[in-house]
C-alpha cells in the first residue's frame, strides 16, 4: 500500500492514497499505521478518496485519530492533504475544494502557506476542565469538532501542565468526548497546548488553534465580529483570521516521505 506522511506545525499524518475509493481501513489498521514505533507514525491518518458525485469537490478526506476513531474535522490535516494533492498533481490552482465530514471546506494557496476556510466557530456553553488537582473554566466551541479552551490565569505556567493525561471534562456537555486547549495571553497573540481527543497531546491542532483565536477575540470585545489572532503552539505559529462569516487558518504545510508499507 503507497503512503506519504506530512505534517502542519508538527502535527503529523500518515496520508494513504486510495484514488478509486476501494481500501477499507478497520481502527486497529488506523492505530498500526499511526503508532510511532510499530508503524509508521503520526497523530493521525489522511485517506485520499474521491467525492461523492454532485459535490464541488473531486476529493473527501477520510480523517481518522491515530487511536483509529473518526473525527468531523482536522484544520491541520485538511492543510497538509491539500499540499499532497497539488504536490501528486492529483488538484491544480490556487483554490481547492474538499469534503469533509463537516462538509465543503475552500484551501487556498497563501505564498508557502496553506490558508483554509474552517467555517465559523460556533460557541456552546461554558463547562471546565482539570488536570492534577487544578479546574479552569472553559468555553466550549464547535469547529465541526468540539473543543474546550480553557484560559489560565497570568499566574499559571502553560509549559508546566502534564498533558499526558486526558484533562478531566463534564461527558454530560461533550458526550462524544473533547479536544481541550489550554491557552495563555491575550488577543491578538495568544500561546496554547493541546490535548486532542484520540491522540493525546499533539504539537499543533488546526481546529483548536481556530476555536482559540475566536475565544480570545470574543473575550476581547464581546461584540468584534472579525479580527487577525497569531497563535503559538508547541509546533510553531498560525494565523487566524475571524470575518462575520468564517474563520480562515493559515500557516505551514508539508509532505515529508512517500513509500509503501504492507501494514494494511
Ligand atoms: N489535529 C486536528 C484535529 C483532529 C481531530 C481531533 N483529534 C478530534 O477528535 O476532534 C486539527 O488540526 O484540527
Amino acid at each position: 500500500m503507497p503512503f506519504a506522511k506530512g505534517h502542519g506545525t508538527g502535527n503529523d499524518f500518515v496520508i494513504v492514497p486510495d484514488t478509486e475509493g476501494r481500501l477499507s481501513l478497520k481502527p486497529e489498521d488506523v492505530a498500526l499505521l499511526c503508532d510511532r514505533r510499530r508503524g509508521i507514525g503520526g497523530d493521525g491518518l489522511l485517506r485520499v478518496v474521491p467525492a461523492e458525485s454532485g459535490s464541488e469537490a473531486e476529493w473527501f478526506m477520510d480523517y481518522h485519530n491515530a487511536d483509529g476513531s473518526i473525527a468531523e474535522m482536522c484544520g491541520n490535516g485538511l492543510r497538509v492533504f491539500v499540499r499532497y494533492l497539488l504536490d501528486t498533481g492529483l488538484a491544480d490552482g490556487d483554490v481547492i475544494p474538499v469534503d469533509t465530514r463537516a462538509g465543503l471546506k475552500t484551501a487556498v494557496l497563501d505564498g508557502e502557506n496553506i490558508r483554509v476556510d474552517m467555517g465559523p466557530a460556533e460557541f456552546g456553553e461554558a463547562s471546565s476542565a482539570s488536570l492534577d488537582h487544578y479546574t479552569w473554566a472553559g468555553q466550549s466551541v464547535s469547529m465541526g469538532n468540539p473543543h474546550l479552551v480553557c484560559q489560565l490565569s497570568e499566574s499559571d505556567d502553560l509549559q508546566h501542565l502534564d498533558l499526558h493525561y486526558q484533562p478531566v471534562f463534564d461527558a454530560e456537555v461533550f458526550p462524544e468526548g473533547v479536544n481541550v486547549e489550554f491557552v495563555t495571553g491575550h488577543y491578538p497573540h495568544v500561546a496554547m497546548r493541546v490535548h486532542e481527543r484520540g491522540v493525546g497531546e499533539t504539537l499543533s491542532c488546526g481546529t483548536g488553534v481556530a476555536a482559540v483565536a475566536a475565544v480570545a477575540l470574543n473575550r476581547h470585545d464581546a461584540d468584534a465580529k472579525e479580527g487577525h489572532v497569531t497563535v503559538d503552539v508547541p509546533g510553531g505559529r498560525l494565523e487566524v483570521d475571524i470575518t462575520p462569516e468564517t474563520v480562515f487558518l493559515s500557516g505551514p504545510a508539508v509532505v515529508v516521505a512517500e513509500g509503501t508499507t504492507t501494514l494494511a
